[in-house]
């Protein structure tokens, strides 16, 4: 693994352009984790225009956190048109086990080959087709009861998929490493996850996607833990989160990442 400020480095430098199909509680904080990181934010989900951003864009993310019939519609459309123009997409399968109308939109989305997928992992098991404990956007199930939903779903997919939680866990179906950077306090912010998936794409824009996501990972999680240090709370933990990926050092990132072979 080459250090992950490689990226972050190359993410400031390039400024990547991502657009980001989201949901509306993650729009606010996923924009300014992107900004805050160096990248170029720009929630674009209309039918009638996310097609053509998604061919011009550095990168796409699409999250079904809050979907309606017309975001269903245009998520697809979207995801196809940056396929088709080689621009890298992840997706965020938010709640994914809780309805057949989640599950039926995470069908037709894969189809069009995502590079990234990330999930916490209840969310992972639920697009594998395992049987999941979460009922909502919040995990109920731990990550190394991920894991090999995590490898079937890369295998079947292509992509490099991302389970996260207290140790992250990064597989493209062939290698594998965990992440054990972040805080206790991350969970108990709304849309942190969400956001995470917005960085990875940013990460990925330019990148090798397996090293990109992990890298993109460990940052975030340093961030988190650099944040929760000077914390009283979630409310004080998501102010700093910003400050800490604005001000993060590639040295202390490197020194302070922990990534490991799985
Ligand atoms: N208990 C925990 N300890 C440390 N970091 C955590 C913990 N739970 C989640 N994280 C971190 O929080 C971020 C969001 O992940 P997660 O909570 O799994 O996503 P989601 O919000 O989609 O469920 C990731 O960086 C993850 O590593
Ligand atoms: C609470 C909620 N409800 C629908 S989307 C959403 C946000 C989920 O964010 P995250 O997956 O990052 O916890
Ligand atoms: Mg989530």
């Amino acid at each position: 693994m080459d250090d992950p400020s490689r990226h972050l480095e190359r993410v400031r430098r390039d400024a990547p352009l991502v657009q980001y199909i989201t949901n509306y509680v993650a729009m606010n904080v996923a924009a300014n984790v992107l900004l805050a990181a160096g990248a170029s934010p720009a929630m674009v989900h209309a039918r009638e225009e996310a097609p053509g951003f998604a061919a011009m864009a550095d990168a796409l993310a699409i999250n079904i956190g809050t979907i309606d019939g017309r975001t269903a519609e245009a998520m697809p459309l979207a995801a196809a048109a940056a396929r088709a123009a080689g621009t890298p997409w992840v997706f965020d399968p938010v709640a994914v086990g809780a309805t057949a109308f989640r599950q039926e939109t995470a069908r037709g989305l894969l189809a069009e080959r995502p590079c990234v997928i990330r999930g916490n992992a209840s969310e992972i098991r639920a697009l594998a087709g395992l049987e999941s404990q979460g009922r909502g956007a919040d995990a109920s199930d731990a990550v190394a009861a991920a894991e090999d939903a995590a490898r079937a779903l890369a295998g079947r997919t292509g992509a490099v998929v991302a389970v996260t939680g207290p140790v992250d866990f990064v597989t493209d179906g062939e290698r594998a490493a965990r992440v054990a950077n972040g805080h206790p306090l991350m969970p108990r912010v709304t849309a942190l996850g969400c956001a995470l998936t917005g960085l990875v794409a940013a990460f990925v824009a330019g990148g090798p996607r397996f090293e990109a996501t992990l890298a993109a990972l460990a940052c975030f999680g340093v961030a988190g833990e650099i944040a929760a240090e000077g914390a009283r709370g979630p409310g004080s933990l998501q102010v700093n989160l910003l400050d800490a990926l604005h001000a993060m050092e590639p040295g202390t990132l490197d020194a302070r990442a922990r990534i490991d072979p799985a």
